[in-house]
């Protein structure tokens, strides 16, 4: 009993160690056997003799033996009389006695939740070993005791050893071994049920675990396809982002093509007022032309009629310049000097009793001398009124008669004034001109002049080019000659034509002409010119479409 009772001892402390987790863990380092469960049943009925730490911590049966302080786990607890244990276990109720084997049933599921089973233990060294060849021992007695009546004889022999001559004694422990064995069988009996428990909860935890393994693996799966799904979600998130910029940018376009809509349909509106208005215009503008056209022919024959209008006043015009005469003269007389006033001369022809175109020279007491001219004019008359006779011969020399107008007399008379004139009273050379050009315009639309101006100084009976630079009578010039062309036209070959076309243009040419004359000095006239001056203007005429073709 004492090796039993300290075997006990040491074995409670490991059953205690083995009924809570983490406890089984540091008294398996203490004893460490592995036992199985078939093993294990028929370990079972060494606990009669005490020895529970044989079973594993499936053997939650053995727990039921313990006190309270070696079911708390403490591997402390001394060991106690085996008299007091049997009868705490006697006396112990099912259900303490299940409680330990109820928080047994734990550790199973605590092992398969924190690690697989540790492979079996090594066997334990040889003190181990000896341990468990005692405890075999040990139990091999109770399975013989257990066994039948040889078994049960050689308990008495025990008994007897242990305590000869004391026969109630006898009774007594045969009493309580028999309670014992009641007991034993009752544990076995639960012990059972909690073996089929274990299994049953085995099984479940290796479900549980398959299970787990299974949720793991889906919890895997899962978390892989999350994270796929983020990954998919950030690319997405991204794709969002450049959506929503593209989004952002469309936004700021479409409203850009908006405004550009607006305007454009409001330029759109009025070009459609325009275009009802270019309609309009254009059907106003087919009326013009419908009229312009039936103008034009009207206008055709208005040209071809005035053409024929303006060719007959022509021809009456020159008939009546014939019938006037085509040589006409005309007296100027020119007022008195403030030399000839001083002098004290006087007025000698009588224009008061002169009649239209005579010129009656007063003589010594009552002679006269009438002389007859187309006009005479007297001092009072000024320039005006001598051109007014002349203008004529213009329009004759533009319609293409050959018009020659010159001036004669005495040195002083005022020839030059006549023809020339002064820059404040301009004569008949200026004068006819600007007729000529006036004439011209007038004519634009019917013929095209050209006109070119010459001016040569006859002096000396030597002809000068008054247009060549430094044509003067003293340089070697070229000498000119006059020579008739035709019956009554005569050309001087050589000559400067300068071609003007305005009136500005032609003066300016005059101009230099006058300036280039030969010029001295006259008793009768201080400024007296010393040549004669001719101012020689051709002009070509051509019908404006006959010009037009020409051009092209
Ligand atoms: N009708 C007139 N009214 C006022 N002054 C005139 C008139 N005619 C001529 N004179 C003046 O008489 C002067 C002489 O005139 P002008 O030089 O024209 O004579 P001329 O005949 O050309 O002489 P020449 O033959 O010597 O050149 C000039 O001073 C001129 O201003």
């Amino acid at each position: 009993m004492e090796e039993g009772s300290s075997e006990s001892g040491q074995d409670g402390g490991a059953l205690s160690a083995a009924s809570v987790g983490t406890e089984a863990v540091a008294a398996a380092a203490v004893v460490r056997k592995t036992v199985k469960m078939s093993e294990t049943r028929d370990f079972i009925p060494c606990a009669s003799e005490g020895d529970y730490s044989r079973s594993s911590g499936s053997s939650a049966a053995a727990a039921a033996q313990p006190d309270v302080a070696s079911c708390t786990g403490s591997s402390e607890a001394a060991p106690r009389d085996d008299a007091d244990a049997d009868a705490e276990i006697h006396h112990t109720p099912d259900y303490a006695r299940r409680a330990p084997a109820a928080r047994l049933r734990i550790a199973p599921l605590e092992l398969f939740s924190a690690a697989p089973s540790p492979p079996a233990a090594p066997r334990p060294p040889a003190k181990a070993a000896d341990a468990e060849d005692a405890a075999d021992d040990g139990a091999a007695a109770p399975e013989a005791g257990a066994g039948g009546g040889a078994q049960e004889g050689a308990m008495g022999c025990q008994i007897a050893r242990t305590d000869k001559g004391n026969g109630d004694c006898c009774g007594q422990l045969r009493q309580e071994y028999d309670s014992l064995l009641r007991e034993k069988g009752e544990c076995r009996r639960v012990l059972e049920d909690l073996m089929r428990e274990n299994d049953l909860k085995t099984k479940e935890c290796h479900e549980a675990q398959t299970s787990l393994r299974d949720l793991q693996m889906e919890l895997m799966r899962k978390s892989m396809h999350v994270g796929s799904l983020a990954f998919a979600v950030e690319g997405q998130v991204k794709e969002k982002t450049r959506w929503r910029q593209l989004l952002k940018d469309l936004s700021e376009k479409f409203k850009a093509l908006k405004t550009e809509h607006q305007i454009l349909l409001k330029e759109s509106e009025e070009y459609k007022k325009c275009l009802s208005d270019a309609t309009q215009m254009t059907t106003t503008i087919h009326q013009y032309m419908s009229q312009y056209a039936s103008l034009e022919s009207e206008f055709k024959d208005l040209k071809e009629k005035f053409s024929e209008e303006a060719k007959e006043h022509k021809d009456l015009y020159n008939k009546l310049i014939e019938l006037k005469g085509n040589i006409r003269v005309f007296c100027r007389c020119r007022p008195l000097n403030t030399e000839e006033t001083a002098e004290g001369a006087s007025m000698a022809i009588d224009f008061d009793s002169a009649k239209d175109g005579e010129l009656i020279v007063r003589g010594h007491v009552s002679s006269k001398k009438v002389f007859k001219f187309d006009s005479v004019f007297n001092p009072e008359e000024d320039q005006e009124k001598v051109f007014e006779k002349t203008a004529p011969f213009a329009t004759s020399v533009l319609d293409g008669f050959n018009v020659c107008i010159f001036a004669y007399g005495q040195t002083g008379t005022g020839k030059t004034f006549t023809m020339e004139g002064t820059e404040g009273a301009r004569g008949v050379n200026y004068r006819i001109l600007d007729e000529l050009f006036r004439v011209v315009k007038d004519r634009h639309d019917l013929f095209q002049y050209e006109i070119t101006v010459s001016a040569l100084e006859v002096y000396n009976e030597q002809i000068h080019d008054l247009l060549l630079t430094g044509s003067q009578p003293s340089t070697t010039t070229k000498r000119l000659e006059v020579r008739q062309v035709a019956e009554g036209v005569h050309h001087v070959p050589g000559l400067v034509e300068a071609r003007v076309a305005n009136m500005d243009e032609a003066w300016d040419v005059l101009q230099t002409g006058s300036k280039a004359r030969v010029v001295g000095s006259t008793n009768a006239n201080e400024h007296s010119s010393r040549s004669h001056w001719y101012t020689l203007c051709d002009g070509q005429r051509r019908k404006l479409d006959e010009w037009r073709a020409h051009k092209q």
